[in-house]
């Protein structure tokens, strides 16, 4: 790449990342603008779905030279989380970049604006080689995916558009790594988000007697702290990594009777509640973890109720955990290793992402999906303040999607359909 070439590519991805498609008020539209815009220059096919009014999800096609064959799906969500502006070294939608660093700061640097832009610079480059798919490539841009997918890659991935486009293999986020190894991922855990109630007795404050609703909340705190303990200990001691154990962590704490001039001091609430985000391996037991739940947790002796806000299966419908093969019965895993070394970069030991992606929705339907965004040298930052990728980081990764996507489109064999599913 020359640098005028680094130039443009550079600018095109701080373009991206300077629409605000931030939750509660992602600019959907006008991000789906740039990026057909995108497409246009590019001669890709093109089109707007709109499976849920105002969340519009761009679906982009490569025609491949065999439609026979199945197809490559090149995922990534236009959305990103919500930044605290105020605590930003420069601010969050404006994608400065450092020059004496090279880094570019913005809020879906990492998470996810630099996958889905270094997949259009990489058919762009292909293009301008001459190179021709044998396979159909798909681009997918989707809505949604940062509170849950369900009206984007969930819809998608259920649709009958998807499924005539005959997918063979799906690659979506995986995340930074500080070590020169990137990092790529198999399977991820489910998000069970839970709110346990508490009731009892409300009375005077200073009085002392069982049954309150903030006791019987409190001993269910402690219940959970144990517990989490327990798993963070195992991923301490080097036992288990971060994917294989059962996350909890509170995320929010609701009691107390409040007044025009603050909470009452001197009375006991009749209701308290806590919020967990608890994350389930595909390997755990889900039973298992329920019943804990529904008896130490939450039990109905000590007036306790809970319910999920979300409950994502640790299983799919056959029963198996939801994640995809890397070993030989998966072509696309050596496909994916062979290609990233040959564009000179390291692939670490296949993990379970620690949080969600819209890999599962995709996953759930059968289909292998890998999880891979290409940063080596990266601290990981998604989600936080100072969000940033190195630029040159940025242009590695595009000669590394170059070497993928080049190896999957001219993959000849048809993969079989039970090469899809993990014996695990
Ligand atoms: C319940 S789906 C939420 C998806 C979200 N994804 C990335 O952070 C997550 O919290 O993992
Ligand atoms: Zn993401
Ligand atoms: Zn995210």
């Amino acid at each position: 790449v020359d640098n005028k070439d680094s130039l443009s590519i550079i600018s095109r991805f701080q373009e991206y990342l300077r629409i605000n498609t931030a939750h509660p008020n992602p600019t959907y539209n006008e991000a789906a603008e740039f990026i057909s815009s995108q497409a246009k220059t590019l001669s890709l096919d093109s089109q707007i779905l709109e499976f849920v009014k105002g969340k519009p999800l761009v679906l982009l096609k490569w025609a491949g030279k065999n439609p026979a064959l199945q197809s490559i799906l090149l995922n990534s969500h236009i959305d990103v989380v919500p930044a605290e502006h105020h605590k930003w070294v420069h601010p969050p939608f404006e994608a400065h970049l450092d020059p004496s660093s090279g880094h570019i700061y913005a809020r879906g640097s990492q998470d996810m604006k630099c996958v889905g832009l270094q997949y259009l610079e990489a058919v762009r480059k292909l293009q301008a080689s001459g190179f021709r798919p044998l396979r159909t490539v798909y681009l997918s841009f989707v809505p949604d995916e940062e509170i849950g997918g369900h009206d984007g890659a969930e819809r998608f991935a259920n649709s009958d558009i998807f499924k005539n486009m005959n997918v063979g293999i799906v690659l979506d986020e995986g995340l930074a790594s500080p070590t020169e190894n990137y990092r790529v991922f198999y399977g991820e855990r489910c998000p069970w988000w839970l709110v346990i109630k508490a009731t009892g007795a409300p009375g005077h404050g200073a009085k002392l007697y069982d049954n309150t609703a903030m006791e019987n909340l409190m001993r269910s705190i402690e219940s959970v702290r144990r517990f989490r303990a327990s798993q963070f200990d195992l991923v301490k001691a080097g036992l288990k990594a971060e994917g294989e154990v059962t996350s909890v962590n509170m995320v929010f704490l609701k009691a107390g009777t409040s007044s025009p001039t603050g909470f009452v001091m001197n009375l006991q609430p009749s209701e308290a509640q806590a919020g967990f985000d608890i994350r389930v391996p595909p390997t755990a037991d889900p039973v298992s973890l329920e019943r804990r739940i529904a008896e130490e947790w939450a039990p109905a002796a000590r007036n306790m109720t809970f319910e999920f806000k979300q409950r994502a299966s640790v299983y799919d419908k056959f029963g198996k955990p939801i994640v995809s093969a890397f070993d030989a019965s998966n072509p696309w895993w050596a496909l994916l290793e062979e290609a990233v070394k040959k564009a000179n970069g390291k692939l670490g030991k296949p993990e379970i992402f620690p949080a969600s992606t819209d890999a599962r929705f995709f996953r759930e339907r059968g289909l292998p999906a890998i999880g891979f965004s290409p940063m080596a040298n990266t601290p990981i930052l998604l989600h936080d303040h100072n969000e940033f990728l190195n630029k040159n980081e940025y242009l590695r990764g595009i000669d590394i999607y170059e070497s993928i996507i080049k190896a999957y489109a001219s993959y000849d064999e048809p993969a079989r359909d039970e090469a899809s599913r993990a014996e695990m």
